[in-house]
């Protein structure tokens, strides 16, 4: 009896604690969808958090964790000044126009200069006006002078610029000059870094000439760093991607951390790291200076410039990495010694240098040893062969607070460059290349051209170091062209091949490119695509106005490069 009461007690009890907790289920899970669904709605015109943004797509958001955050700004599109019809207008004018100038043997009656006019004088005249303007400016800061004064003297000697007249007579004489220029040179062997450093190798070194690095070595010539159709260039990228890593140091020069690979069978390599995503835009906060080197953009770099048939970059693919098998069990103990493994267990390494050499701007793997990086070949360097380091006329300054001569100073060409006799061959012109290279790639940073001065004068300019390029897809940087805007010369054969790509889609090319050439996925994202094909005619509308100003065969010209 008294056994069937306590089970009923117990039963009563259970059925009671079951009911309390199904209640408070029920109620817990009532609260908690009422409160979510009124999270819902607060947050439904509120960014989406990162996590939940598929990555390519993340570009346009805007920081859900910065209460200040205003969207992110709409692609900026700027419109070239010219129509499709009209590019093609210019290339019939362009090409006619060269037709008719490969007749023309008279050079003196096609760039008229009067006889009482003289170059050498008007640079005396140049220099020693330089010389008085030093003079006033340390004047004026010695003497404190007072602002109005100062201004009414810095309109004075905006007055003395070079005259129209001069201007003409100089513009002549330089069309001259690269036209004597191309006689001179037309003829020029094609010289290549094997035949350079034959002898010494020889003597020194004779296994070396029997290497895929010596073939290769036989096709970089004073013209360019690669045939693009021969075996050699096809083996040194497989090699590039694939050979193992003997040894891993530490690159000296430069600002950014990069690493040197040898390679087997001679080859030396330059590799740069992943250090940001492909959309990453440079900050707005930060000069081109303290942007940070990128290893896509290397990649990119190199296959327009192929595409562009300057064939000036040296070779480089993207390579996946081990960080630990590759270079850090192959470092030097330097580099070795920068290595250590991140709270979320990954291993990175500072290296030494003077911009993101540091423990919170590591280079670290992800996940574990995985790291993308950029392999580009290493071109001979001294003493085995002479590079020229050209300061750039046209360099920023590297200063927050100071600008450039040339962004004040529309005359900038005719007072500098061609004042200056350095430019009075090839490589005035391949300045106008680089610059047209530059602004497609948006590269802000060209501070010095190099070239192979061991190949003597009749030298490519080899494009090295375009880390800094494809920082901005919402920005044309106009003022990367003011080479080409403020000389107004191009060569005929660029613009052909420039006319070229255009036809066919130059971000088609350079997407095909880079998916069929390389390992990487997804280098470019297609923003920066979309910039390359607004930028190319942009730069056809900057030659359609120095054409409209100066005629075509005042712009265009042959100088027998191709
Ligand atoms: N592929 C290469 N072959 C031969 N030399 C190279 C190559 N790449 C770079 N160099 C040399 O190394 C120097 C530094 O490289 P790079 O310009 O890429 O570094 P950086 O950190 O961007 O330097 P900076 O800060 O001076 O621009 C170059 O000026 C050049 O002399
Ligand atoms: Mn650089």
């Amino acid at each position: 009896m008294r056994h069937t009461r306590l089970r009923l007690r117990f039963t009563i009890l259970f059925i009671l604690a079951t009911l309390t907790i199904f209640s408070l289920i029920t109620l817990y899970t009532f609260i908690w969808s009422t409160n979510e669904l009124e999270r819902q709605e607060q947050i439904q015109d509120a960014p989406k958090s990162p996590g939940a943004v598929p990555f390519w797509s993340a570009i346009n958001h805007q920081n859900i964790y910065d209460l200040y955050a205003t969207p992110a700004s709409t692609i900026f599109k700027r419109k070239a000044n010219i129509t499709q019809s009209r590019i093609e207008e210019l290339f019939q004018l362009i090409r006619n126009a060269h037709t008719d100038q490969a007749h023309l043997v008279d050079i003196e009656k096609l760039y008229p200069i009067n006889p009482k006019w003289n170059f050498q004088k008007l640079l005396e005249e140049q220099q020693a006006q330089e010389q008085s303007d030093k003079d006033a400016d340390t004047v004026d800061s010695a003497t404190n002078l007072t602002k109005t004064t100062k201004t009414q003297r810095d309109l004075t000697t905006a007055e003395k610029t070079m005259s129209k007249h001069d201007k003409i007579q100089l513009r002549n004489y330089v069309l001259q000059v690269l036209a004597k220029w191309k006689k001179e040179h037309q003829n020029d062997e094609i010289t290549t870094i094997a035949s350079i450093m034959h002898d010494e190798l020889e003597q020194d070194e004779p296994s070396k000439l029997n290497t895929s690095w010596y073939k290769y070595m036989k096709t970089v010539t004073n013209l360019r760093v690669y045939d693009p159709h021969s075996s050699p260039f096809k083996r040194l990228l497989n090699h590039l991607q694939n050979a193992e890593v003997i040894e891993a140091n530490e690159m000296p020069q430069g600002t950014q951390i990069k690493v040197i690979l040898d390679l087997p069978d001679s080859f030396r390599a330059l590799l740069k790291p992943y250090r940001v995503p492909r959309n990453y835009q440079t900050l707005p906060d930060h000069f081109y200076f303290s942007d940070i080197e990128r290893h896509h953009a290397e990649i990119a770099a190199f296959h327009l410039d192929k595409i562009l048939g300057f064939y000036r970059v040296p070779p480089v693919v993207g390579r996946l990495i081990d960080i630990t098998r590759d270079i850090r069990e192959k470092a030097t103990e330097d580099l070795a010694n920068t290595f250590f493994i991140s709270p979320a267990n990954n291993t990175c390494f500072r290296g030494h240098c003077s911009y993101y050499c540091d423990t919170s701007h590591a280079v670290c793997g992800k996940p574990g040893d995985r790291l993308e990086a950029s392999v580009q070949i290493l071109l001979p360097r001294p003493p085995d062969v002479d590079w020229e380091k050209i300061t750039h006329p046209y360099r920023r300054s590297y200063s927050a607070a100071r600008k450039a001569k040339w962004e004040s100073n529309e005359n900038y060409c005719y007072e500098h460059v061609f004042l200056d006799e350095e430019y009075h061959n090839r490589l005035l012109l391949d300045m106008m290349d680089l610059s047209a290279f530059d602004f497609l790639i948006g590269n802000m940073d060209r501070h010095h051209m190099m070239r192979i001065s061991s190949f003597g004068s009749n030298t490519a300019l080899v494009h090295l170091d375009n880390g800094r390029s494809f920082g901005r897809y919402d920005y044309d940087d106009l003022s990367i062209l003011t080479p080409i805007r403020h000389c107004c010369l191009f060569r005929y054969s660029t613009f052909a091949r420039l006319h070229r790509v255009y036809r066919q889609g130059l971000s088609t090319l350079l997407s095909r490119s880079l998916e069929n050439g390389e390992q990487l996925k997804k280098i470019l994202v297609d923003e920066h695509l979309t910039a390359i094909d607004r930028r190319l005619e942009i730069l056809f509308g900057q030659l359609d106005t120095c054409i409209k100003t100066y005629t075509v065969k005042r712009v265009m010209i042959d100088d027998g490069i191709d």
